[in-house]
Parts: structure tokens; C-alpha cells; sequence
């Protein structure tokens, strides 16, 4: 692991590591002549150090989806006022050191002020290009205290994204108007970085896990366990029915009460993206707290969903996801999403219109401009019936031409982000089974149950070929199916965008062996379980 300090180290190592030379397939070793160059992924985990296992679950999460991890260690002193603990905060670099090392993180930045232009010297005299985010984001909740915090953070989030210059930012849920505010940092200023958020790690008692707990006794951290008891107090509210905001705080605010150690700054309900103050909830809302324990101020948040579930079904192409979908869907009386698809219609458009795959500009105004429309099948044996800017490609999107393209259209990032938009709008009220790539990665992370479907290759090939000859589609051998499946798995599991992988809380179901039935049943049995713990 590389310790770098300097902006110039950090370009150095990140110039040099930018671009990998891979095979074009998966068996065929180096050096070939079919060799491609690859954008290597970059993961960025800002912090402030003082690390712990809230911090370790960005870091794992940015392993599992990049080549090349990079954390940030910066206590920024443009966030903290003149009354905040930027002197006392905790920095501990050589342990931090060593927990990176252990987390298998490939480099850490931890510049000083003066090397990225913000030392303090008199906060109030530093001058320095800010940004500022829409003030109704930064003026509510610790925005009111804490003036200037939040330009502070997104000043420095930009120079750090600016400098890094990752794919994808991993930040924690328990900073929950920081990352809601990252987000449309993200989107206003258009940075090409998706924002990874992280669920917030709690002690056994239900404590967040922050850096300042460490300002805490034994027996404050037992106190301050009453923050999430709290909050659990206002989930179970909610879920008994009641969605009026005044009703789901004064339940927070009894169960907090009963430790005067605790002193409420602030405890609201709105809406977790635009931070806008709810009088009830409608689909989704969070219930966010700051809490001083002596000197020490903690937050803390829980999301409320009213929707129906969401079973997500990921796993390689031909495991049966879409006939397992469509039949748990059935089953459980839910709709389902066939995104696979909707990746299959783009693809028809694009070689209908001609369009060369790697013409990845057009491919995108084609994608981010099309209209798609799918429309649940009657009987269960039929597909979902599909179109496309008015087209019925219901059948049309099946051919053996479409089915070999469609994963380099659907490894195009502007056709994912304009498919998965489209997406995540339908999923809002929930009440859906959906299956494809990354369904439970990145559509619906939140997804209630997440299943990873998956079979041997020779299992899926022999599967394809019998599809192929019931839909009396020209034969091709075993041996051809087995070969481009192995392909689209390398393909589907290594692009930049949505890699294939399986959620670290789904469950894997190797169908071999398994009829439809039987891995329905799996799937029905296990949904259940899962909605007795909601
Ligand atoms: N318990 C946690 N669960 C998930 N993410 C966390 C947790 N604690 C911190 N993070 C995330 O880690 C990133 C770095 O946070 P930071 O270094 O400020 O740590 P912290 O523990 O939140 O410290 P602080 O005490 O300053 O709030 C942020 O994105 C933050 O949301
Ligand atoms: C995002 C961040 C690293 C910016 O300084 C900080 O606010 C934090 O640690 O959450
Ligand atoms: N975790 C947010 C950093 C701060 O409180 O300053």
C-alpha cells in the first residue's frame, strides 16, 4: 500500500494505474494481439481518519466493486466553526495506516493544509473558492449550528474528486444530509462519479460508530445508545400505521427522554434526498436527530419506507432469472420488471438504426431519448410484452443477434444510467420482483430480499439450446452456446459499469439440478421469512 502526501505523488501513481491491457477474452492469455486497453476502476473512500469498522464498510464495499481503492484521511479544517474540535479531533495515522493495509486498500492520501490550499490559519480570514450548496440543503438541521460546515465539506469533496478523479465516492448513511447533499453536489456540477451509500455500522448496543464516540465514556456510549432506541421507537410507530410526523417524533423524543444525560438539538422528519421537512410521509421519509452528550454531539437517522417489498434477482445470463421472476412474481402477486428486457429493446433500436456498437455517443442520445414501455403478460408462459418508441418488440428483442449484443449495449454507461433511472421510477411504490445485473448492486440496494441466481455454464448452454430449439431458431452447437456464455460472464463481470456480482446480503441459488418450481419455492419461502423481520 502507498502512503502519498503530495497532490503530485497522487497523480503519478494515478496516471500510471488508469488504464490496464487485458485479453479480449477471458482464456486467452498475455500477450496477445486481441488485446484491449480497460479503464481501471477507481473507488474513493473520503474520511477524516481515526478509522473504525463504520469506515472499514466503505472500504469493503470499495474493494468489491474497483481495481484500485483509494482512501482519503484529511481532517478539513473549512468544516469545522471557530467553537468546533478541530484541535482535539482524533488522528491517528499509524493505526489508521495499518487498517487500510489490512483492508487491502491500494493507496491512502493524506495530504497536509497547505499542500491542498486550505490552511487554517484564521478560519474566518481563509480565503479560498468555495462552494456553496443550495442553502434550503445546508440551512435545516446541522446546517443551523453548524454555519459554513457544509460548504466546508463541499469544497474539499470537490478538490478531492478533482484530484482523484474516481468512477464511484463511497460515503456513510449516518452522515445522511452530508451524502444528500454530496449527491447533488454530484448532479449540479456534473461530475461523471457515482455516489456509493454506505448503511451506518452500529456498536451491539445500537450506537453509530463515529470517530467521536471516542470523546465518550463507557458509561455516555451506553447512554447514548438511547438515539437508535429512539428511532427504533418511531419505526415500530410507523409500521403500526402511523405516517404524521409529529406523532413519529414524540415517540423519538419519550424514549430519549428517559436519559437526561441526552440533550436534543434537533430531531425532524424530510424527505432523505432533498432534505425538505415533512408533516407526514407519503413514500419515504427519514427521521434525523443531533443529540449532546456533555461536550460530545452525536447524529444519528432512520429511513421510513412505505412501499411494498422489493425482491431483487441478479446472476449471469441464462440461470432462468427471467422465468424465475416472472413466477415468483406471480406468486407473491407482484409485478415484474423485466430490465433485461429493456436492454435487449435498446439494443434492437441500435441495430435497427444501424448504429456501430462502439458508437457510444449516439448509442447514448438513442438511449437517454427513447421511449420504453413493458406491459405484464397475462399467462404466465408468454413474455412481458415489450416496446420501444411505439415499436411492439416483444418477440423481435429474442434473436440469437440481439441476445450477443445486448451486453455491450448494456455495459454502456449512459445506457445503464438512462435505463436505470427509468427503473428506479417504477420501483418507488416497491410491490415489484426485478432481475438482471445489478438489481440488488446498484437499481434497488435497498431491495428487501436479494437473491443470486446463478447455474454451471454447461447447465445454462444446454438451457439456451433447448430455448433456441423450442422457439425453432436456427441450431447452434453446445459447444458455441458454452463459449459465449463464458464470454458474456467475463464481460458482464468485469466492465466498468454495474459489474456482474452478487450483493454481499443476497442469498446464491445454484439452479442446477433445480426445476422452475422448486427454485420459485426457494425464493416464495425465503421472502417470507424475510418479511416476518421487517
Ligand atoms: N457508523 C458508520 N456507518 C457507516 N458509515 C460511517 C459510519 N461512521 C462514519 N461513516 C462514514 O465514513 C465517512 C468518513 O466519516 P468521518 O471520517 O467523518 O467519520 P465519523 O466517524 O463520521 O466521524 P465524526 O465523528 O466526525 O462524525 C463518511 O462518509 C461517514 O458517513
Ligand atoms: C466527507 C468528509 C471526509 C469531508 O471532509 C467528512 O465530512 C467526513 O469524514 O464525513
Ligand atoms: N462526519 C462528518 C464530519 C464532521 O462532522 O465534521
Amino acid at each position: 500500500m502507498r502512503l502519498l502526501t503530495t497532490v503530485a505523488a497522487l497523480r503519478c501513481y494515478l496516471n500510471k494505474l488508469r488504464w490496464r491491457i487485458l485479453p479480449l477474452h477471458s482464456d486467452e492469455p498475455l500477450p496477445h494481439e486481441m488485446t484491449t486497453r480497460f479503464p481501471t476502476a477507481v473507488g474513493l473512500v473520503p474520511t477524516m481518519g481515526a478509522l473504525h469498522q463504520g469506515h472499514l464498510s466503505l472500504i469493503e464495499r470499495a474493494r468489491q466493486e474497483n481495481a484500485i481503492v483509494i482512501v482519503s484521511i484529511f481532517v478539513n479544517p473549512l468544516q469545522f466553526g471557530p467553537e468546533e474540535d478541530f484541535e482535539r479531533y482524533p488522528r491517528t495515522l499509524e493505526q489508521d495506516q495499518q487498517f487500510c493495509q489490512q483492508a487491502g486498500v491500494d493507496a491512502m492520501f493524506v495530504p497536509n493544509p497547505e499542500e491542498i490550499g486550505v490552511a487554517r490559519k484564521n478560519i474566518q480570514d481563509l480565503i479560498v473558492t468555495q462552494v456553496t450548496p443550495p442553502s434550503d440543503m445546508i440551512s435545516g438541521l446541522c446546517g443551523r449550528t453548524r454555519l459554513g460546515h457544509f460548504q466546508g465539506v463541499a469544497t474539499i469533496v470537490t478538490k478531492l474528486f478533482n484530484l482523484v478523479q474516481p468512477d464511484r465516492a463511497y460515503f456513510g448513511q449516518k452522515d445522511a444530509q452530508q451524502l444528500a447533499i454530496i449527491k447533488r453536489l454530484v448532479t449540479d456540477l456534473n461530475f461523471p462519479i457515482e455516489i456509493v451509500a454506505c448503511p451506518i455500522i452500529r456498536e451491539a448496543n445500537g450506537l453509530a460508530l463515529s470517530s467521536r464516540n471516542q470523546y465518550l465514556s463507557a458509561s455516555q456510549k451506553q447512554q447514548a445508545a438511547v438515539l437508535h432506541r429512539g428511532l427504533q421507537k418511531a419505526h415500530a410507530v410507523f409500521r403500526s400505521g402511523v405516517r404524521k410526523s409529529n406523532k413519529l417524533i414524540k415517540a423519538v423524543l419519550q424514549e430519549i427522554a428517559t436519559v437526561s444525560a441526552v440533550s436534543v438539538e434537533y430531531i425532524e422528519l424530510i424527505e432523505p434526498t432533498t432534505l425538505i421537512p415533512l408533516d407526514e410521509i407519503q413514500e419515504e421519509g427519514m427521521i434525523a436527530i443531533a443529540a449532546h452528550i456533555g461536550p460530545t454531539r452525536l447524529i444519528d437517522n432512520i429511513i421510513l419506507r412505505d412501499r411494498q417489498p422489493i425482491i431483487a434477482i441478479d446472476g449471469p445470463a441464462g440461470a432462468g432469472k427471467s422465468t424465475v421472476a416472472r413466477q415468483v412474481a406471480a406468486k407473491l402477486g407482484l409485478v415484474f420488471l423485466d430490465t433485461g428486457a429493456m436492454y435487449r429493446a435498446v439494443t434492437w433500436l441500435v441495430l435497427q438504426k444501424g448504429i456501430p456498437l462502439d458508437d457510444e455517443c449516439a448509442i447514448a442520445e438513442l438511449a437517454n431519448c427513447c421511449l420504453i414501455k413493458l406491459t405484464p403478460s397475462e399467462d404466465l408462459k408468454s413474455p412481458v410484452q415489450v416496446w420501444i418508441n411505439g415499436n411492439d418488440v416483444t418477440n423481435k428483442i429474442r434473436t440469437t443477434e440481439v441476445t450477443s449484443k445486448v451486453s455491450a449495449i448494456a455495459a454502456q454507461s449512459a445506457v445503464r444510467s438512462a435505463l436505470v433511472k427509468q427503473q428506479q421510477s417504477w420501483g418507488k411504490k416497491g410491490g415489484l420482483v426485478a432481475e438482471g445485473r445489478d438489481i440488488g448492486t446498484q437499481v434497488f440496494p435497498d431491495a428487501e430480499v436479494k437473491i443470486f441466481l446463478t447455474a454451471t455454464v454447461t447447465e445454462r448452454a444446454y438451457r439456451r439450446l433447448q430455448d433456441f430449439e423450442k422457439q425453432g431458431q436456427p441450431s447452434v452447437s453446445l459447444e458455441e452456446l458454452e463459449r459465449s456464455i463464458k464470454e458474456r460472464d467475463w464481460k458482464d463481470s468485469t466492465r466498468l459499469v454495474s459489474p456482474l456480482r452478487k450483493a454481499a446480503d443476497a442469498i446464491e441459488i445454484v439452479t442446477d439440478g433445480l426445476t422452475i418450481d422448486q427454485v420459485t419455492t426457494i425464493i416464495v419461502d425465503f421472502y417470507q421469512q424475510c418479511l416476518a423481520h421487517l
